[in-house]
C-alpha cells in the first residue's frame, strides 16, 4: 500500500523509520506534505520519499491512503479536500469534535476514514456497549507530566480540567485526542466526562476509562511510556497508527 504522510514531526518519522527505514513487506510511505520544504529535504535521500508544499500536487500523487500526522487545526484546514480524493487516516481525531467536518466526512459520497485507537484502547468495547442504546456513563481520566499540560511548574498534583469532550479538546487539543476518539465510539462529544491532571511526579502518560451500562461495567488503565521526541505524545499512539496499517491488509478483522 502506497502512502501519502501529512506531517513529519515525533509520530511522522515514526513511521518514516519503521515503514520505510525497514523496508516493509507491504507498506510503503511514498510521499510527505510538509509546509517547510527545506526544514524536511533530508526526509527525502534519507527515506526514499517526495516531498510537497502544494495539497494538490500531493494528492494527485500515486497513493492509495493520507495519513495524517500533524496536528487538530490541519485536520480542521485539509481534510475537506483530502477525503473527496483519499481514504484517509487520522490521529489528530480532536477535529471531530467539530460538527460540520464530521457531517463531511460521513457524507456519503466521502472516502473511508480509519481512525485508529491512539494513546488509549478498549473501543471495541464501548461501541459494543453502546449497540443497543443502554450505555449509560463513560468517564476518561488521564493523568500526564505536570510539563505537558501546564507552562508554570506546579508542586503538587493539579486538576486542570473536569467537565465534557467537548471542551476539553477545545482547552488541550495536543493532549486530548483520546477523548474525542472514546465520545465518538460511546456517548458523544456532550455526555463523555473528562478529568485530566497535571502531575509533577508522572513520567508516564496515564489513561483511565470508566464505563457503565446495560452489559455491566468495566475500567481499563493504560500507563504509556512518551515518545521520547515528543513527550506529550504516548509511544502507544504512534504504534496504533502503524498497527492500524498493517491491520487493514488482513482478511482476518479482531475485536473491529
Ligand atoms: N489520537 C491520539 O491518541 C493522539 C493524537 N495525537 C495527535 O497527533 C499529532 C501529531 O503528534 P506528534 O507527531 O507527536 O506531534 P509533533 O508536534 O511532533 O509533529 C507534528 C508535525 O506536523 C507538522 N505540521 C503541522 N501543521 C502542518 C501542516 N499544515 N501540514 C503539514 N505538516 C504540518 C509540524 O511541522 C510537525 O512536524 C498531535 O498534534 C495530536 O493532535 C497525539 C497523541 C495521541
Ligand atoms: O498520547 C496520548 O497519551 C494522548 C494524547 O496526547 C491525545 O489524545 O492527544
Amino acid at each position: 500500500m502506497n502512502i501519502g504522510l501529512v506531517g513529519s514531526g515525533a509520530i511522522g518519522q515514526y513511521l518514516l523509520k519503521n515503514i520505510n527505514g525497514k523496508t516493509h513487506e507491504h507498506l510503503n510511505i511514498r510521499s510527505v506534505f510538509v509546509r517547510n520544504y527545506d526544514k524536511y529535504k533530508h526526509l527525502e535521500e534519507q527515506y526514499n520519499v517526495e516531498l510537497f508544499t502544494d495539497l494538490k500536487k500531493f494528492l494527485a500523487a500515486d497513493t492509495d491512503l493520507i495519513v495524517e500526522a500533524a496536528n487538530v487545526e490541519t485536520v480542521k484546514t485539509l481534510l475537506p479536500d483530502i477525503i473527496k480524493e483519499k481514504d484517509t487516516m487520522l490521529i489528530s481525531i480532536g477535529a471531530l469534535a467539530d460538527e460540520g467536518l464530521l457531517k463531511t466526512v460521513t457524507a456519503e459520497n466521502s472516502k473511508t476514514l480509519h481512525l485508529p485507537s491512539g494513546g488509549i484502547g478498549g473501543l471495541d468495547l464501548v461501541q459494543n456497549a453502546r449497540a443497543l442504546g443502554n450505555l449509560e456513563k463513560v468517564t476518561l481520566t488521564t493523568r500526564k507530566p505536570a510539563s505537558s499540560l501546564v507552562d508554570e511548574p506546579v508542586s503538587a498534583e493539579t486538576t486542570v480540567f473536569k467537565g465534557k469532550a467537548r471542551e476539553a479538546i477545545d482547552k488541550f487539543p495536543r493532549n486530548m485526542n483520546i477523548s474525542i476518539i472514546l465520545s465518538l465510539a460511546g456517548l458523544g462529544i456532550d455526555k463523555t466526562e473528562v478529568v485530566l491532571i497535571a502531575d509533577p511526579e508522572a513520567d508516564k502518560n496515564t489513561h483511565t476509562i470508566n464505563i457503565s451500562g446495560g452489559f455491566g461495567d468495566a475500567e481499563l488503565t493504560v500507563s504509556n511510556n512518551p515518545l521520547p521526541e515528543n513527550p506529550k505524545t504516548s509511544a502507544l499512539a504512534a504504534l496504533s497508527v502503524y498497527a492500524t496499517l498493517e491491520r487493514m491488509a488482513e482478511n482476518v478483522k479482531i475485536g473491529f
